[in-house]
Parts: C-alpha cells; sequence; structure tokens
C-alpha cells in the first residue's frame, strides 16, 4: 500500500510547485514565528495565491500554542484542511478537522485518541521548539502505537529523510510520513526545499527504487 507524503513548512512558491508537479500528498504551512519555517498569514496567502495548488494537495496549518480566533482566521483565509496545533493544552483544533500530534513516546496505555476524534495522528519526536528539528521518535514503540490505535490513520514524523524513510516505513507501517528537515539541505536558513530530497523520499512512500 502507498504511504503518503506531507512536507513540512513550506515557504517558497517553487518548492509548493515542485510539489503539486511531483504528486505530494500535503503540505505544511507553519504559521508560528518561533520556527525558521514560519509565515505570517499575509506570507502564506501568498505562496498559496501564486502557486494555486489544487484542492488534491492537502493543506495542513502548523501552528504553537494559537489563539482559537488565530486558528479559525487561518483556517478560513488559507482554505485549510486539517489544523495541527502543538504545544498547547487545547490541541483539537477549535472545531476545525484536525491531526493529533503525539510528542514523544507516552505510556501506550494511555495513548487514547481525543474527543472529537482526529482526523489522523501524528507521532512525533519530542524536541525543544516544538517540532522540526531532525530528530527521530523510537521507531518500536510508534510500531506498537500505530497497531494500538488501529482504525485511526497514523502517520510517523521526525527526522525522517531519504536515507531511513524506507526503514521507518518498514519498521513503523504508518500510513504517512511526514518530514520537515529532511526535504531541506543542511543550512536551509528558511525551510529551502530540495527537489531531489523530495522524490527520493516520495520513491521511499511509494515502494519505488530511487
Ligand atoms: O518544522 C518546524 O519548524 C516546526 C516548528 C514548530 C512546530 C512544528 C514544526 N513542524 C511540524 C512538523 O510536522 C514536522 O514535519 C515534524 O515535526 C518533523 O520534523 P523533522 O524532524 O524536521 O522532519
Amino acid at each position: 500500500m502507498a504511504v503518503k507524503l506531507k512536507v513540512c513548512g513550506v515557504t517558497r512558491a517553487e518548492d509548493l510547485a515542485a510539489c503539486v508537479e511531483l504528486g505530494v500528498d500535503a503540505v505544511g504551512i507553519n504559521l508560528w514565528s518561533g520556527s525558521r519555517r514560519g509565515l505570517s498569514l499575509t506570507e502564506a496567502g501568498a505562496l498559496l495565491r501564486a502557486v494555486d495548488p489544487p484542492r488534491s494537495l492537502e493543506r495542513v496549518g502548523v501552528f504553537v500554542e494559537p489563539s482559537a480566533e488565530e486558528v479559525r482566521r487561518a483556517a478560513e483565509t488559507l482554505a485549510l484542511d486539517l489544523v495541527q496545533i502543538v504545544g498547547a493544552e487545547e490541541v483539537t483544533g477549535y472545531g476545525l478537522p484536525y491531526l493529533w500530534v503525539v510528542r514523544g513516546t507516552p505510556a501506550l496505555a494511555e495513548l487514547l485518541p481525543p474527543t472529537p476524534r482526529p482526523a489522523r495522528a501524528l507521532l512525533d519526536a519530542a524536541v525543544p521548539g516544538y517540532g522540526g528539528a531532525g530528530q527521530t521518535t523510537d521507531w518500536a514503540w510508534a510500531a506498537t502505537a500505530v497497531q494500538q490505535l488501529a482504525g485511526l490513520e497514523v502517520w510517523l514524523a521526525g527526522g525522517i529523510t531519504p536515507a531511513n524513510a524506507a526503514e521507518a516505513i518498514a519498521q513503523v507501517r504508518p500510513a504517512g510520513l511526514d518530514v520537515a528537515s529532511g526535504t531541506e539541505l543542511p543550512g536551509a536558513r528558511r525551510g529551502e526545499k530540495d527537489r531531489a530530497a523530495i522524490v527520493a523520499l516520495l520513491a521511499a512512500c511509494r515502494g519505488l527504487p530511487d
């Protein structure tokens, strides 16, 4: 089964256009000013208008400790499909379809989807700065979590690169991979993406040789 790919923290029109052209499944638009991939709402709107991606490319808004108003305004302005909220007590999307972020490796006995039910779960590493640090989570734990959360679409994030994506898929069996650092060349200052890395990640997701 094909595994989906989300390219997280797209900041440039050429990178968003490449995601469309290559058949990436989802993009993350980071709206947190504390991230080097962060865009203001105005910048994010301009990016989407410049490319006008088809609705088949899922738009995920990434937020850190946002207010309800901030989330609702961004969802409306950017026509987001899903919201991804990190670092807040309220992570359930303020009434919008949301992606439930599980950071680190909480006790599996306590790993229960919140209410209202999320559109999907994202297993990510617990890192300072909330995400996007290129650090892997515990894949053995994640494999068990995927089985335990059967019935919910579970994606894997954290330190996935073209070099380890196939192994991550084989070990964890996620529905999708969510990648920020691994879509960039070392030294990318503002989330600039590397087309070759996206091609290689897609090949791993689709089970093709690179
Ligand atoms: O990417 C960021 O800078 C970021 C900052 C704050 C919160 C979330 C962030 N990214 C969210 C993602 O979904 C990333 O894809 C995920 O954390 C994995 O990142 P990476 O390990 O760099 O691939």
